[in-house]
C-alpha cells in the first residue's frame, strides 16, 4: 500500500496563543496545518487566564464591596461556586469548537493527533507522514507533578478550574502566581485555605515590600501561609487527605500542586529532526529558530528570559510568521511587558525591576507613593494602595512601574503605554482625560 504523506508549507504543533497568532498571517500566502493533541485553543482560554478570570470577576465585585462596608453598603455578597462555575462553563464550553472552526474558515488544515519526527522536514501521525518547509512548535508547558508518595491524590491548576463543587478545606503547594491567584479565588469563595511555601517568599519575581503586603492581606482574608514547608506525601483518611510535611500534619478535602510548569516536547522525537532542547524549554536564538533553522518555537515552551505570558506567546507567533514569510526580517525586540497578579488586590510590575532600580541610584529616580487616600482609590475604598514608578535620571521619562491596588491591570497598561511611546510628563499634560479616572491621574506618578 503507498504510503499517505501530505505537503504544508508550514507545520504548526500546538494550538494555544502562540500556534495560532502564527497560523493566521502564515495562512494568507500559504498551506498550514495546526496539529492539536488536546483542546484546540491551548491553555490560556480552555485552562488558564480566561476561565481563571471568569471566576475572578465574582471575587472583585465582593472586594469592592467589602471595601465599602459602612460607607454606603450593608452586608457581603456571598460567591455560589456551582453558579460561577457553570457561568465560567458557558465560556470554555465553547473555546475548542469555535477556535477550530475559526481555523477552518481561514483555510487552515488541522489535525487532531501527537505528531512525533521522522527527518529534519518530515512527521507522523499513525500511518499519515506530514512534510514541510518549516515548521512552528507551539507546544506550550504543562504544570510539574512532584512523584511523592500519594501523589494520585494531588491535583492541578486545570482541576482547580473544573470543581463542580468547592471543597471546605484546600491547600495549594507553590507560592508563584498560580498558587497566589487560586488560592485568592478560593478564599473569598469560602473555602479554608492553606498555601505551603517551600521558602519565604511569594511571586518571586516581584519585589518583596509588595508580596509581603499581599501575603498580609491574603492572610487577613482568610489564607494560612505555612513557610519553610515541603510536602512530602498525602494520605487518604476517613475524613479527606492528611498532609505530611517537613513540619506539621495538615488535614485537607483536597491538594494542588503549583510548582511551576514544564515544557511539553518530550513525545515529538526532536533529535530526529536535529533540535536540541533543555530541561527548561525550546533553545532558540535571536529569531526564534532552533538548532535547525527551518523549525522555530514560540510561547511557553521556549528556554527565555520573557515572562511566559500569553500576549508574548502570541506576539512571537506574529513575529516567527513574519520571519518564515520574509527571512531578512530583524532579530526580535519586544516591547515592554506588564505582568499582572489578579490577587485581592492585584500586583503589577513593567519595565525597569524595582531592586534593579535601587543598585543603579545613580541612573534612576524612585517615586515610591502611597495613593491609598488619593482620590481615585479613597471613592473606592482601597485600604492599601500603592504606586512606585521608576524614573530614568537623564531623560526624565518613565521607564518602570509597580502597582499594588485592586485597579492595578488598568494602571499598568496605561503606564506601560506611556513606557512604550516614551511619552514626558509635558506631553501627557497636554492631554485631556476623561475625570475622575485612573488615567486622570497619570502626571503624578512623574512625582
Ligand atoms: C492557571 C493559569 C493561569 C494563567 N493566567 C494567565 C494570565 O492571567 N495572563 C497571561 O498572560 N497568561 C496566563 N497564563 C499563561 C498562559 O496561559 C500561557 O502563557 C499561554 O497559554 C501560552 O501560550 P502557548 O501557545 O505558548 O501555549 P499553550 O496555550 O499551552 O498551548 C500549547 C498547545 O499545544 C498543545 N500540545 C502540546 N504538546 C503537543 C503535541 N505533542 N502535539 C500537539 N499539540 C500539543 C497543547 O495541548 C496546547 O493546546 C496562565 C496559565 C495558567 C496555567
Ligand atoms: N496572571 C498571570 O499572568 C499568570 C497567572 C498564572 C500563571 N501564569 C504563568 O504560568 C506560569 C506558571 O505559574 P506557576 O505558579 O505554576 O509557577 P511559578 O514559577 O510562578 O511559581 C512556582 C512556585 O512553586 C514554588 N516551588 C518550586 N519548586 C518547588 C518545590 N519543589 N516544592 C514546593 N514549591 C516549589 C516556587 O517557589 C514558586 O513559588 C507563571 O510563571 C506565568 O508565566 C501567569
Amino acid at each position: 500500500m503507498a504510503q499517505d504523506i501530505q505537503t504544508f508549507d508550514t507545520i504548526i504543533i500546538g494550538a494555544g496563543p502562540g500556534g495560532s497568532a502564527a497560523a493566521y498571517p502564515l495562512a494568507t500566502t500559504q498551506k498550514v496545518l495546526v496539529i492539536e493533541n488536546d483542546l484546540w485553543g491551548g491553555t490560556c482560554p480552555n485552562r488558564g487566564c480566561d476561565p481563571k478570570k471568569m471566576l475572578y470577576s465574582a471575587v472583585e465585585v465582593r472586594d469592592r464591596a467589602r471595601n465599602l462596608q459602612g460607607s454606603g453598603l450593608n452586608g457581603l455578597p456571598a460567591i455560589d461556586w456551582p453558579e460561577l462555575m457553570a457561568f465560567k462553563r458557558a465560556y470554555t464550553d465553547h473555546v475548542p469548537a469555535d477556535t477550530l472552526s475559526g481555523l477552518k474558515a481561514a483555510n487552515i488544515a488541522t489535525v487532531h493527533g501527537r505528531p512525533h519526527f521522522i527527518s529534519e522536514n518530515q512527521l507522523k501521525i499513525n500511518e499519515t507522514i506530514y512534510q514541510a518547509d518549516h515548521f512552528i512548535l507551539a507546544t506550550g508547558q504543562a504544570p510539574v507533578v512532584p512523584n511523592i508518595p500519594g501523589h494520585e491524590y494531588l491535583q492541578t491548576s486545570t482541576d482547580f478550574l473544573n470543581l463542580s463543587e468547592l471543597p471546605e478545606r484546600i491547600a495549594f503547594v507553590g507560592g508563584g502566581y498560580v498558587a497566589i491567584e487560586l488560592a485568592n479565588i478560593a478564599a473569598s469563595s469560602g473555602a479554608e485555605v492553606h498555601l505551603l511555601q517551600h521558602n519565604q517568599h511569594i511571586l518571586r519575581d516581584f519585589p518583596e515590600d509588595y508580596t509581603q503586603l499581599l501575603s498580609a492581606a491574603m492572610t487577613t482574608n482568610g489564607v494560612t501561609f505555612h513557610w519553610d514547608t515541603e510536602l512530602d506525601g498525602v494520605t487518604e483518611t476517613d475524613d479527606g487527605l492528611l498532609l505530611t510535611t517537613n513540619q506539621k500534619m495538615l488535614e485537607v478535602d483536597a491538594v494542588f500542586v503549583a510548582m511551576g510548569r514544564q515544557p511539553q516536547l518530550a513525545t515529538l522525537n526532536l533529535a530526529a529532526a536535529k533540535v536540541s532542547v533543555e530541561d527548561k524549554g525550546l533553545v532558540v536564538n535571536n529569531h526564534l529558530q532552533t538548532t535547525n533553522e527551518r523549525i522555530y518555537g514560540v510561547g511557553d515552551v521556549l528556554l527565555k528570559k520573557q515572562p511566559k505570558l500569553t500576549p508574548v506567546a502570541s506576539f512571537e507567533g506574529r513575529y516567527v510568521a513574519q520571519a518564515i514569510l520574509n527571512d531578512k526580517v530583524a532579530p526580535i525586540t519586544y516591547p515592554t511587558i506588564p505582568q499582572v497578579v489578579y490577587a485581592s488586590p492585584q500586583i503589577a510590575q513593567v519595565g525597569v525591576k524595582l531592586d534593579f532600580a535601587k543598585e543603579h541610584a545613580d541612573q534612576y529616580r524612585i517615586v515610591a507613593q502611597d495613593v491609598s487616600k488619593w482620590y481615585t482609590f479613597n471613592r473606592i475604598k482601597e485600604p492599601t494602595a500603592r504606586v512606585t514608578t521608576i524614573i530614568d535620571q537623564i531623560s526624565n521619562l518613565l521607564v518602570g512601574a509597580v502597582v499594588y491596588a485592586s485597579i492595578a491591570e488598568e494602571l499598568i497598561n496605561d503606564l506601560t503605554a506611556l513606557i512604550n511611546q516614551h511619552t514626558t510628563q509635558e506631553q501627557l499634560s497636554q492631554q485631556i482625560m476623561a475625570y475622575p479616572t485612573p488615567a486622570s491621574d497619570l502626571t503624578y506618578y512623574y512625582g
